[in-house]
C-alpha cells in the first residue's frame, strides 16, 4: 500500500495485486490482534496484584469466550481502517489475484491473464515458518493466524519458539490462565543479543512460566492432545497439550514468484539480491520491500521501504537512495524487550571500540513505586567519538526509553548530549539518565554517577 501511494503520486497507468485476503497481517493475524490478546492478560494480571497496594479488589476471572471476542471485534476494526484505505484507491488499480513472473516484465495472474510493467515492486510479505516435525501434531498444530479466530480460550499450549511470538503470545496465553510451555532454541530469549541481558531475561519469563531455552524434543499425537516429550540440561519430561503454536520464524513469501524465470540475481536464501537502501534488486527495474526481503521484518520496517521502493519504481530510470533509519525493535511481554540503535552482537561482530553503560530498574524510583521494577537497560557509546550507538533493555516502558535512544542515535549524539536533555522526576527515564552517566563515565567523558542519584529526587 505505501508502494502503491507513492507510485501513485507519479503515474496513473498502475496496478495494486493481491491475491490474498486484504488488511495487512499486522492488522489481521500480527501487530493489532497480539496486542489486544496481550492487553487482556495483562488486565488480568494486574487485577490479581493489587493487593500489594493494599487494594483489595476482590477474586478476578477470565472469560475465554469474552476475551476472544473483544480481541476479533477489535481487530475486525483495525482490518476496517485498512479495507477502506483500499476502497479509497482509484477504480480499476486492484487486481485481485496472486502474481508470478514470467519474465523480467510479464506477470501472470492466477487467472492466466498476463500483464507487463515497466517497473515491478514486489511486497508479498512472509508467513509463518513451519519446521516439518511440527506436522507430527496434526490437527492440533497451529499458527498465530488460527490462534486470533478462536472462539474461546484452550486449557493448555506447547509455544515452540522463544523469539518475539512465542514470548508474546506465550505469556498472554500463560497470564489468562492457559497452561503454556516455551521451547526455544539455542538460548536465544526474543531479538536480545547481549548475553548478560540474556541470562537476566531468562530467568524472568521463566519465573512466571515453565521455558526450555533449548531442549530436545518429540512431538506425537495421542487422543488426550499433542504429546511433547522433552531432554534438556535440567532432565527430561513429558506432558500433554491442546495446541502446538509454531512460532519459530518467518519466511518470506517470495518462493512462488516464479524469481527463477527472470535475470535477477538470487541470493542463496531465494531474495533478489537487492539493495537495502533503494529496494532495487541489481540494476533492473525491479523493487523488493517490507517482509518480502526477509530482513528485517517489522511494520515501520516494511512502510519505509515500501513507500521508497514505489517511488524508486516510479522514477525511473532515476533511481535514489535512502539512508536507513535508526534501527528500533519492542517486544510487548512484560517486563517489554527493547533494541535501539545497534545490538551487541552488531558492535561485537563489527569489532568496534564501545564501552557499555548499565541501569538496574529492581531499585528505580518510579517502577518501584509503580511495582514494575523489574528490569536491565545496557547502552553502548563509541570509545573514540562518545557517540551514543545502541541499547538492549528489559524493562518497564521499554517501548519510551527505546524510542528517546533511537531518536538520539538518529540525530548522532554523544552520549554527553543526551545528558543535557532535561529529565523529569519521578519517571522511569531517570533509568535512562544513570545508564548513560555510567557510560559516560565508561568512556571517559565524565564522572561516576551519584550513588542512587540523591541529588536529582530519591530512587532516580
Ligand atoms: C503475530 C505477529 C505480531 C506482529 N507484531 C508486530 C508489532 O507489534 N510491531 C511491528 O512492527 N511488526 C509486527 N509484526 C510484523 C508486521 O506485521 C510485518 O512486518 C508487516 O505486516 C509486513 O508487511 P508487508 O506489507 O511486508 O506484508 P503483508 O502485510 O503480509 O502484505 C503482503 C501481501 O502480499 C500478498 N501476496 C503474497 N503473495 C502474493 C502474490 N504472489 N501475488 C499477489 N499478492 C501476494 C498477501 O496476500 C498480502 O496481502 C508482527 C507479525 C506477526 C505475525
Ligand atoms: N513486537 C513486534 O514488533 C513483533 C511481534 C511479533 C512478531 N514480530 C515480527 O515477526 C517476526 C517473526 O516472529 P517469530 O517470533 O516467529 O520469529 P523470531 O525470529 O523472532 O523467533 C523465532 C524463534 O524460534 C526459534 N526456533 C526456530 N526453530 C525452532 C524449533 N524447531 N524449536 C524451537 N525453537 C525454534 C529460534 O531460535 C528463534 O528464537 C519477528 O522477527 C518480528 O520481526 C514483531
Amino acid at each position: 500500500m505505501g508502494a502503491y501511494r507513492e507510485a501513485r503520486k507519479y503515474t496513473n497507468r498502475i496496478a495494486l495485486i493481491d491475491g490474498g485476503p486484504l488488511g495487512t497481517t499486522c492488522a489481521r493475524v500480527g501487530c493489532m490482534p497480539s496486542k489486544l490478546l496481550i492487553a487482556a492478560a495483562n488486565a488480568y494480571h494486574d487485577a490479581q496484584e493489587t493487593d500489594r497496594f493494599g487494594v483489595r479488589s476482590g477474586a478476578p476471572s477470565v472469560d475465554g469466550k469474552a476475551v476472544m471476542a473483544r480481541v476479533r471485534s477489535e481487530r475486525d476494526r483495525f482490518v476496517g481502517f485498512v479495507m477502506d484505505a483500499v476502497e479509497g484507491f482509484d477504480e480499476g488499480h486492484l487486481i485481485r489475484e496472486f502474481a508470478s513472473f514470467v519474465d523480467d516484465h510479464t506477470l501472470k495472474l492466477s487467472s492466466g491473464r498476463t500483464i507487463t510493467a515497466r517497473a515491478i515492486v514486489i511486497a508479498t510479505g512472509s508467513r509463518p515458518n513451519v519446521p516439518p516435525p511440527f506436522q507430527a501434531a496434526g490437527e492440533r498444530l497451529i499458527v498465530n493466524d488460527d490462534l486470533f479466530d478462536w472462539d474461546d480460550l484452550p486449557q493448555s499450549v506447547a509455544v515452540f519458539g522463544a523469539g518475539v511470538i512465542g514470548l508474546e503470545l506465550g505469556q498472554a496465553l500463560s497470564r489468562l490462565g492457559v497452561r503454556v510451555r516455551l521451547f526455544g532454541r539455542d538460548h536465544f530469549v526474543g531479538p536480545i543479543s547481549d548475553p548478560k541481558l540474556r541470562d537476566y531475561a531468562a530467568d524472568t519469563f521463566e519465573a512466571e512460566f515453565p521455558a526450555h531455552w533449548h531442549a530436545d524434543t518429540e512431538i506425537s499425537n495421542t487422543d488426550e492432545g499433542v504429546l511433547i516429550q522433552w531432554k534438556d540440561e535440567n532432565g527430561a519430561g513429558e506432558e500433554t497439550f491442546d495446541f502446538l503454536l509454531a512460532a519459530t520464524g518467518r519466511r518470506a513469501n517470495i518462493d512462488k514468484l516464479g524469481l527463477e524465470n527472470t535475470s535477477l540475481e538470487l541470493a542463496p536464501n531465494g531474495v533478489p539480491v537487492f539493495d537495502p537502501l533503494s529496494g532495487r534488486a541489481g540494476e533492473s527495474h525491479i523493487f523488493i520491500a517490507g517482509d518480502a526481503v526477509a530482513d528485517l521484518p517489522l511494520l515501520h520496517e516494511a512502510a519505509d521501504e515500501g513507500r521508497l521502493a514505489g517511488e524508486n519504481a516510479a522514477r525511473l530510470p532515476h533511481a535514489y537512495r535512502r539512508a536507513r533509519r535508526a534501527a528500533l525493535g519492542v517486544v510487548f511481554s512484560e517486563p517489554q524487550i527493547a533494541i535501539a540503535g545497534q545490538t551487541f552482537k552488531q558492535l561485537t561482530d563489527q569489532g568496534a571500540a564501545f564501552e557499555i553503560g548499565e541501569a538496574s530498574f529492581e531499585d528505580q524510583g518510579r517502577a518501584r513505586v509503580m511495582g514494575v521494577n523489574k528490569g536491565l537497560l545496557r547502552v553502548y557509546g563509541e570509545k573514540e567519538t562518545g557517540r551514543l550507538l545502541g541499547a538492549e533493555m528489559v524493562g518497564p516502558q521499554a517501548e519510551h526509553l527505546a524510542h528517546l535512544i533511537a531518536w538520539a542515535i538518529q540525530s548522532g549524539q554523544t552520549v554527553s548530549e543526551v545528558l543535557q536533555n532535561p529529565f523529569y522526576h519521578p519517571v522511569v527515564e531517570e533509568g535512562l539518565r544513570t545508564a548513560l552517566r555510567t557510560l559516560n563515565n565508561a568512556l571517559g567523558f565524565g564522572p561516576n554517577p551519584p550513588l542512587r542519584c540523591i541529588d536529582c529526587g530519591p530512587g532516580a
